[in-house]
């Protein structure tokens, strides 16, 4: 999401020039206060093991242990790591390599991918004021097919970007799918009809990168938010950490496990599952010394989709609806008034009857 009104010069670039100060205008006077847990028994995100929860002829590998910490995680953090999830090895080793390759371009190159809401730049730059992330980012649609705006991919090197991007996102459609159809059994609810949801759904991948910062308290890589998606699907490029989710009123740091994927529940399936799993707010810090870089793949439901709790749940639920229902284009436009006058889209649409 390149700048939409404004144009912030890139991080990377500002980052590269050694600066003695930061310039005020990322700056965040509120982050000394807050406070961050490390290392409390209980208090990981959880590991969920998706080889225990394939589906095989004879059933014989399948832990119903498994899926009912899937079902806590998704309830109680709306975050988990997925190991074992069996993604391609070369589709991940090609992004990972890709994407890095990308933010080594000279700025004149990646500016090329620049444009208003896809692209090279920085995340809603809406006005001189607004204090702003420690981060670049790429910002490409890139399913279904259709989607894909090739102006602002970048078009020449990495030579192989075009490939690597279908590839690994290929692979995350594939992910998002098996991860639907678990929750809906989770959920109690038809399987079938639960994944349809999503099919041909917007896929859209946020290529990230922060670059260190000399004074990394004083800095957010991204503020806090919760996704406006259905699910969020995160590879970590490099071993360095950074990201911190909210969990018990603490901010709690992801420790990445080597070759995972970190999937978080979005903004819908907080609301089509009438609350049962959460959307959860998260940030990301920075390095002094160390570029961090990942891959946030968001999944939405298809555009025909009503944007609320789906009738089997609120039925399950004692019969209290808690969100109100809009289609997915009021979705969307919610979206951004929401970013303008920075309101949660969550208490815009709950409903207050509880
Ligand atoms: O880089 C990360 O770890 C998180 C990125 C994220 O939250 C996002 O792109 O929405
Ligand atoms: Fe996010």
């Amino acid at each position: 999401m390149a700048s939409l009104s404004i144009d912030a010069s890139s991080v990377q670039d500002l980052a590269s020039k050694n600066l003695g100060t930061i310039p005020t205008r990322y700056i965040r006077a509120e982050i000394d206060l807050e406070i961050v847990v490390t290392s409390i028994d209980n208090n990981e995100v959880p590991v969920i093991d998706l080889s225990k929860l394939i589906l095989d002829g004879n059933n014989s590998g399948f832990s119903n242990e498994e899926m009912k910490k899937l079902h806590l995680a998704c309830q109680e953090w709306g975050f988990f790591q997925l190991v074992n999830h069996g993604v391609d090895e070369e589709a991940m080793k090609k992004i990972v390599e890709d994407v890095m390759e990308f933010f080594e371009l000279p700025l004149e190159l990646k500016k090329e991918c620049s444009s208003e809401i896809e692209g090279y730049g920085q995340a809603f730059v809406l006005s001189e004021e607004q204090k702003l992330d420690w981060g670049d980012m790429l910002y490409l649609f890139t399913r279904p097919d259709i989607q894909r705006n090739y102006k602002v991919w970048p078009a020449h090197r990495p030579l192989t970007f075009r490939e690597s991007v279908n590839k690994y996102s290929s692979e995350m459609e594939r992910i998002k799918t098996i991860l639907v159809g678990l929750m809906a059994k989770n959920l109690g609810i038809d399987q079938h009809k639960f994944i349809d949801l999503f099919k041909d759904g917007l896929q859209s991948m946020r290529l990230n990168y922060y670059p260190p910062c000399p004074d990394p308290s004083k800095v957010l890589g991204i503020s806090p938010h919760s996704d406006a998606t259905a699910i969020t699907i995160l590879l970590q490029l490099n071993e360095v950490d950074g990201l911190q989710i909210r969990h018990d009123g603490h901010w709690v740091p992801v420790k990445m496990l080597p070759g995972a994927l970190l999937v978080n529940i979005g903004d819908v399936v907080e609301i089509l599952s009438n609350g049962i799993y959460k959307s959860i707010e998260h940030r990301v810090v920075i390095n002094k010394e160390k570029e961090r870089l990942s891959v946030a793949t968001f999944h939405e439901a298809h555009k025909s989709v009503l944007v609320g709790p789906l009738r089997e749940l609120i039925i399950n639920n004692g019969g209290t609806e808690k969100y109100r229902s809009v289609t997915s284009d009021e979705f969307v436009k919610l979206i951004l008034s929401q970013k303008l006058d920075g309101k949660s889209l969550l208490d815009v649409l709950k409903l207050k009857n509880e």
